[in-house]
């Protein structure tokens, strides 16, 4: 007996090897996709009809600071620096447990409602936000961000943090929680540090997830202080392979774009974010082209200010093509593949694809809308004309998240209740 039979679905695959599917079933068991295909002999305990809307692999957001709910809309129009140093880090000096608990359980479910069934997060207090995921049914590749400013106390003290907070979670949730290294950056972390982190993940076999060339800055800092950009200073201390996952990746040479691709670098591009900070255009075509392994992310909720990936789709196909001034460059599949399979790649586990023996990470998207009728094309549907208000049902590892619209796991009016009163409290206690 299968857990669950999702009929009349328009099977959206993302599986290159495999054509979509009208009204087709799938069919899942164990939290895993059984069987996908026109019809099945199976049975299962519960029955979903999609009524003719869209199946799809969930969306996978390579890379968030899901805790930062707390400050979305908290300090808008401000350059990179002035924002972190200023505002965020301040605020952030005084966020408590409880804070970022409530704030990922916000993230989660504004996730699990916009059709996200997994993320990448590097942030503060993690346990809270391994708690909050865990609770909320959603997955996630968790990490410490760390950071020593180049002092060695720090540094011990940091890498101590990461490690164990890498040892405790990692498999935890059913295996829907996996735990990496969150090194912050190269211009705020030291190169002896990066040096450790390596290491470390290499012995602990998890991953490492930085942010990389996000600005200018960054890339005149590196030359000053070391003579070479910091993808060059990786490269050379080893630290570049496909066990990292580089958040933004602006301000790249052709240079660079190769030793990335070669390397196996899995790159989150964060286009929202870096638009709204303007930090720079990341030269997604040429990454692509090159076969580099692109997904997207959103960034925290502070410089975004949504965690809607479907936005996030839209807005890279677009403003990538404006850049260049080349409309055929990152066609709606292309990116449909960046937000799923890429995604899936990035954090290393099976999902991104509805394909058989995959993780049952898939949503269900509501095509009943004006907005989105006629229907001639699906995946240019879901780039250019959905939003993340469209999702039905949510479902990850085989369990319904979200059904016709209600979240489960998580009550949603309590969590928003409890944001409003943690917001006020937050901002008298960073004012005083
Ligand atoms: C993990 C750390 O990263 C910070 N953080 C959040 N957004 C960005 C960004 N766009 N660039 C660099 N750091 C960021 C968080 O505020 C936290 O301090
Ligand atoms: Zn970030």
């Amino acid at each position: 007996m299968a857990d669950i039979i999702i009929k009349n679905a328009y099977i959206l695959t993302m599986d290159p090897d495999r054509e979509d599917i009208e009204n087709g079933v799938v069919v899942i068991e164990d939290g895993k996709i059984k069987e996908i295909g026109k019809s099945t002999e199976s049975k299962a305990d519960k029955e979903i009809d999609a009524g003719g809307n869209v199946v799809m692999p969930g969306l996978v957001n390579t890379h968030c600071h899901a805790g930062m709910t707390l400050f979305r809309g908290y300090a808008d129009d401000m350059p990179l620096q002035d924002w972190l140093e200023n505002h965020i880090w301040p605020a952030e000096a005084k966020v408590s447990d409880e804070d970022i608990y409530i704030g990922t359980q916000l993230a989660c479910l504004e996730m699990i409602r916009s059709g996200t069934t997994a993320f990448a997060d590097m942030y503060i207090h993690m346990d809270k936000v391994a708690q909050a995921v865990d609770e909320s049914g959603i997955r996630a590749a968790l990490s410490y961000g760390m950071i020593d400013f180049g002092d060695k106390e720090k540094a011990d003290v940091e890498l101590e943090e990461g490690s164990r907070f890498v040892r405790e979670w990692n498999g935890k949730a059913d295996g829907r929680i996996t735990t990496m290294y969150g090194p912050h950056a190269p211009n705020t972390c030291s190169r002896d540090f990066l040096i450790r982190v390596k290491e470390q993940a290499v012995k602990d076999n998890v991953r490492i997830h930085i942010h990389v060339l996000e600005t200018e800055a960054e890339l005149n800092y590196m030359k000053e202080q070391f003579g070479v950009c910091s993808i060059h200073f990786l490269k050379d201390i080893d630290f570049w392979g496909d066990d990292v996952l580089a958040a933004h990746c602006i301000w790249l040479s052709d240079g660079d774009i190769k030793i990335l691709a070669e390397h196996g670098v899995n790159i989150s591009h964060n286009v929202t974010s870096n638009m709204k900070l303007a930090s720079g255009i990341a030269p997604v075509a040429k990454l692509l082209a090159v076969g580099a392994n692109v997904s997207l992310g959103t960034d925290g909720c502070a410089s975004n200010n949504n965690l809607d990936m479907f936005e996030e789709m839209k807005t890279a196909a677009l403003l990538q093509k404006v850049s260049i001034m080349d409309p055929t460059v990152l066609p709606a599949r292309q990116v449909l593949e960046m937000a799923t399979v890429n995604g899936a790649k990035a954090l290393g586990i099976k999902s991104g694809m509805i394909k058989e023996e995959y993780n049952a990470d898939l949503i269900i998207v509501d095509m009943n809308k004006p907005h989105l009728t006629p229907a001639y094309d699906i995946a240019s549907h879901m780039v250019y004309a959905a939003n993340g208000r469209d999702v039905k049902t949510t479902i990850v590892n085989g369990k319904i998240l979200m059904e016709n619209y209600e979240v489960r796991c998580l009550d949603e009016q309590s969590i928003i209740e409890k944001m409003k009163k943690t917001s006020k409290d937050l901002v008298s206690r960073i004012n005083s």
